[in-house]
């Protein structure tokens, strides 16, 4: 067995310099990580949209954030063809290595790779989704180790226009993907449950959901007078006072937060040290 002495992430920053709880949200579980497994770990932050920013092949790791916007927006443009050509790179590499290096694509992360390998379809959704929602586990969800420890149906914070939707099944299986989470069930609302999180290889997953998203920075958001007013025209008062409180919850976005980010970084270290 090699060891791997220093574990490299790359952190690709879509926020396009908007102000986001992301990028924090990112860098504090990492910072974390480091810290309870005192494993030689060290991360690079790359500005992509904003600044055109993209990370080499050296990296062992690569964690991509949401952002705001359309997933359509950087059609034609520099910085999604380096984002594209980046997971095409990663995947000849593992093609070629038995180290392999592992991605972690978050919300418009997510968004871009679903249109990039034609799976579902990305649209605007009838109106803006935020707040702590429950996630329903697919069969392929409850056996996924990176959402080992979760429950079914776990909680996780959504923000966002746009969905993931009609997926086409046997194409998911033709290209090697499966859906791992959906949208919680709205038995009173005709419309379709979007995908809420993808394997798309052994080594590239994605979440629409933010697996960083942690109580300090939800509770900001949950303050503030606009988005307050908007979830309680959309989920009612109960709902909101519910959203709020459960902050404090063990079991709902600080054990989403616990668990899956970890367990990815587990999974993508421990592939790395043996052989
Ligand atoms: N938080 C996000 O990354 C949102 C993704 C995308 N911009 C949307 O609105 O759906």
């Amino acid at each position: 067995m090699s060891e791997k002495n220093n574990i490299k992430v790359a952190v690709i920053d879509m926020n396009n310099g908007f102000p986001n709880q992301g990028m924090r949200g990112i860098q504090e579980l990492l910072q974390s990580y480091h810290k309870e497994t005192q494993l030689n770990l060290t991360y690079d932050l790359f500005d992509l949209r904003q600044k055109g920013e993209i990370p080499d092949t050296t990296y062992d790791i690569y964690i991509s954030s949401g952002g705001p916007g359309s997933p359509f927006d950087g059609e034609g443009e520099k910085w999604e063809h380096d984002f594209f050509t980046l997971l095409d790179q990663i995947e000849n590499f593992n093609e070629q290595n038995e180290h392999k290096k592992h991605v972690f694509l978050i919300c418009h992360s997510f968004q871009l790779a679903c249109r990039k390998y034609g799976l579902g379809n990305v649209t605007r959704r009838k109106s803006n989704s935020f707040g702590i929602f429950p996630i329903s586990l697919t069969e392929s969800g409850t056996e996924e180790v990176v959402f080992n420890g979760l429950h079914n149906p776990f909680y996780s914070v959504d923000n966002r226009d746009w969905q993931v939707v009609q997926p086409d099944l046997a194409d998911f299986k033709a290209k090697g993907a499966s859906i791992l989470a959906l949208e919680k069930e709205r038995p009173h609302i005709n419309l379709e449950r979007c995908i809420m999180a993808i394997r798309f290889s052994d080594e590239i997953i994605g979440t629409q959901f933010h697996p960083e998203a942690d109580p300090i920075g939800m509770k900001m958001y949950l303050l503030q007078d606009e988005k307050k007013t908007a979830i309680i025209k959309n989920h009612g008062e109960d709902k909101y006072y519910d959203m709020l409180n459960s902050l404090d919850d063990p079991d709902r976005i600080t054990l989403t937060q616990s668990v899956i980010l970890p367990n990815f970084l587990n999974q993508a270290i421990h592939t790395l040290q043996e052989v």
